[in-house]
């Protein structure tokens, strides 16, 4: 079994009756939320909401009940089961490989538990080998990269396969950025939210409790945030 797929079936163990459940995006959600259809058919009793219109749209075609983001109280989704493209030894996170980041950020700030799941390709010691993904207004753009670029992210706008600017779910735009190694990722996470332009990054400093990772040999390993001070 693919490895992604084993590790969205072990992550959805953690989903219970009652539960309001953040929807990730990607090829490893993906697993997810199909796993969560089945156990609905099944008569598991949740309600969810999606981090994007991919994501909704496959859980509707799977008959997820979803409420509207606007009907729920902040912070209160239980439990958010998202993807990655790196994870760190902190589990501190770069996301947004599938150009999701603002929405997956926003309900993953507003849930009481993030669950990552991903295959071992994910793991890293450090950050940034993967581009971080920053998203930006599409409105004065390539001064916005301007910035980037004096920062040292050395950035490029994401672009479609008929090499048109990719447009988030949000309407924005994406640059994806090459810091190199990111020692502070805390730091820089700030530091890119401060430009002006700037809506949001991909990286999730703290945020996730657990990692699930689906491994080549069958393998499912799980490894929890160790807290600190
Ligand atoms: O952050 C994301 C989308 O914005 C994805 O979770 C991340 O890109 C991992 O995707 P995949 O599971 O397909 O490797």
């Amino acid at each position: 079994m693919d490895p992604k797929r084993r590790a969205g079936e072990e992550a959805v163990k953690l989903v219970e009756d009652g539960m309001l459940v953040g929807l990730g995006t990607g090829s490893t959600a993906y697993w997810v939320i199909m796993e969560i259809g089945n156990c609905v058919k099944a008569g598991l009793n949740i309600t969810a909401v999606p981090t994007s219109i991919r994501s909704e749209e496959l859980a509707r075609s799977l008959g997820i009940p979803l409420i509207p983001l606007d009907d729920i109280p902040t912070g209160g989704i239980d439990l958010t089961i998202d993807g990655a493209d790196e994870a760190d030894g902190d589990l501190n996170l770069i996301k947004g490989g599938g150009g999701a980041l603002l929405r997956e950020k926003i309900i993953a700030s507003n849930s009481k538990r993030l669950v990552i799941v991903a295959d071992a390709s994910k793991e890293v010691k450090t950050l940034g080998q993967f581009p971080l993904p920053v998203e930006i207004v599409p409105f004065g753009f390539k001064l916005t990269m301007g910035r980037l670029e004096a920062i040292g992210g050395h950035p490029a706008l994401r672009l479609t396969e008929g090499d048109e600017p990719f447009v988030t779910d949000n309407g924005n735009y994406i640059a994806d950025c090459r810091f190199g190694v990111i020692e502070d990722a805390a730091a820089l996470e700030k530091t890119l939210n401060l430009i002006p332009g700037v809506v949001e990054n991909g990286l999730f400093v703290g945020m996730a409790e657990r990692i699930v990772v689906g491994r080549e040999d069958g393998n499912v390993s799980v490894r929890e945030r160790v807290r600190r001070g």
